[in-house]
């Protein structure tokens, strides 16, 4: 694949294996290294049928997007072979069919279109395809092997059992999918299909919204730490690294796999059951004393002890994570702990079961209902998880059941209170692309505050002034997106055409007008941060 900009090199690391470094001072929002694509990339399965396969533009029609993020229509049409991969364009289509494609469409005409392949399965078979017909180079296939696939480690660990029979159960599918079985065995395929599972990283939009995944031997390079000191960004098929902090030459440049906002025990267990890895970065060295940790209380009310005690004798499912080397241990030898443990145990899990619901009420209420536990049993402030968590869930929910009023309230809360303590730096891409949704939204509400009288009354009565607002809110992202997705990105691109558009409808292009405005900014801000504090917790 061709490459752009790289200021790192792979070399040898004292963290694991092999790991990237930095060959010159960094500094925050710079970029690190640019890839025009990843070597291999599949989108999940319902994104196969509304995402062009090739630059991955998304043509979904609601019109916020998971992440609430506004969304523009764009047609794909099917691949007239195996009907299965879709292309905006011809040029896409014949971009993805020299590249891949033309090796496995008649394969997926076969099997796709009655199998749901998983995206590690279609990972594999498209790297087993590419080699077989000489589209993967020497090198692309060495560096390949050079990653780590943890095989070994598995296949001799008791507890990985099931782990090992998913692997030898579908990389030999793959295998025969792929018709390659003359030229790999099916030792080489669960070598590839394991590679992809410990490797591959999510390939998402330039707003964070999942796309699929993919697998590229450089970027694998780069370890892990749940303080990292960079970030992977994409702009439809171009992956950048670039740093969160400033990074010394010769350093190693982490990036995170996980929410690094979770306590302790819970990023270790994560990291050892998908990562196969105990994580001893500068954080977890420290245990569990940094804020990811802290309850505000130091034990619970009696209310909240005597449901606790209900769900220790009634949910085992729950009662076993708060053990010793548990995702929800928090110290569980005293019997306060051991509350305080079970009620975080009851909020991770509803926070992951919310996410498979299909029904937003439904969601909404489980959120909520946990939202409430958090905030009455005293124990965590708003930035401690999985508080954070729901309430961002519950967010992008009320975004996509259209209550785009309590929406609102809750990105206030959010962008004034969790996001400047869960990423510090003004330039985290999360907290520019949460501003930047949260403008989308005040602009949609302006243009049709008539179907709002919630809204209608903020202005009228409350004196809110949302077009004042949008437009601090996009100076933020506009000063902020160069170093968060690179100034020539499609994402900054379009902040920038929409801060102008904004600005001209706000001053009709008169530059006493807009003086005007940026005096007013600083009132409206205080306004805005109270519509945070509406909201019961
Ligand atoms: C994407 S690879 C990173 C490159 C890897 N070091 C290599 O040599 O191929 C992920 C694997 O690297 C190792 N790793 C990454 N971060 C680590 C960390 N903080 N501590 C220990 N091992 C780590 C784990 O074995 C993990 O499964």
């Amino acid at each position: 694949m061709s490459s752009l900009p790289c200021r790192a090199d792979v070399k040898p690391s004292p963290t694991s294996g092999s790991g990237l470094f930095a060959r010159e001072n960094i500094p925050p929002g710079e970029l690190i290294l640019s890839l025009a694509r990843p070597l291999i990339a599949v989108l999940d399965l319902p994104r196969l049928s509304d995402s062009c396969s090739n630059c991955f533009i998304w043509s979904t029609t609601p019109l916020f997007s998971s992440k609430g993020d506004a969304v523009d229509k764009v047609g794909v049409k099917a691949c007239s072979g195996c009907k299965v991969l879709k292309y905006c364009s011809t040029k896409c289509q014949s971009q993805s069919w020299k590249r891949h494609h033309k090796h496995e469409c008649s394969r997926f005409k076969e099997f796709l279109r009655s199998n749901q392949l998983p995206n590690a399965v279609r990972a594999t078979i498209q790297i087993l395809t590419m080699r077989r017909h000489g589209a993967l180079t020497d090198d692309q296939w060495d560096s390949l092997g050079r990653l780590t696939s943890h095989l070994d480690h598995i296949r001799s660990t008791e507890s990985h059992k099931q782990l090992l029979e998913k692997i030898e159960v579908l990389s030999k599918g793959a295998l025969e999918i792929s018709g390659t079985q003359n030229a790999f065995n099916e030792g080489i395929a669960q070598e590839i299909f394991a590679k992809v599972l410990t490797n591959s990283f999510a390939l998402i939009t330039p707003t964070y919204d999942p796309l699929g995944i993919c697998l590229d031997p450089l970027l694998a390079s780069a370890n892990h730490s749940c303080d990292p000191n960079a970030f992977i960004v994409m702009d439809g098929p171009e992956v950048s690294l670039r740093a969160l902090k400033d990074i010394k030459g010769d350093q190693e440049v982490f990036i995170s796999y996980i929410d690094s906002s979770n306590p302790f025990y819970r990023r270790q267990s994560e990291l050892k059951s998908r990562y196969h890895f105990t994580c001893a970065c500068s954080n977890c060295e420290k245990g569990s004393t940094l804020p990811q940790d802290e309850f505000l209380v130091s034990s619970v009310t009696k209310y909240w002890a005597s449901k606790a005690r209900i769900l220790l004798k009634e949910r085992r499912d729950l009662s076993s994570t708060i053990e010793h080397g548990g995702p929800n241990y928090v110290g569980c030898d005293e019997l306060r702990l051991r509350y305080m443990a079970i009620l975080q145990a009851k909020a991770f899990d509803a926070l992951e079961k919310s996410r498979d619901l299909e029904d937003n009420q439904e969601a909404m209420t489980m959120l909520d209902d946990n939202m409430q536990m958090c905030y009455q049993s005293g124990m965590f402030s708003p930035t401690r998880q999985p508080f954070a968590a729901l309430r961002k869930e519950l967010y992008v929910r009320t975004l996509t059941a259209g209550q785009f009023v309590a929406a609102l309230m809750q990105a206030s809360k959010i962008h004034f209170h969790v996001d400047p303590v869960l990423y510090p730096q003004p330039h985290h891409p999360l907290r520019v692309v949460h501003i930047w949704t949260l403008v989308k939204l005040i602009i949609y509400l302006v243009n049709e505050i008539d179907s709002y009288p919630p809204v209608q009354n903020m202005q009228e009565k409350g004196g809110l002034d949302f077009p004042v607002i949008a437009y601090s809110l996009l100076l933020q992202v506009e000063a902020n997106v160069e170093k968060s997705h690179g100034k020539s990105s499609r994402f900054a691109q379009m902040v920038y055409r929409k801060a102008e558009e904004v600005k001209s409808d706000l001053t009709g292009g008169n530059e006493v007008i807009l003086k005007g405005f940026s005096e007013c900014i600083e009132p409206q801000w205080r306004l805005f941060k109270q519509a945070g504090t509406w909201l019961f917790c």
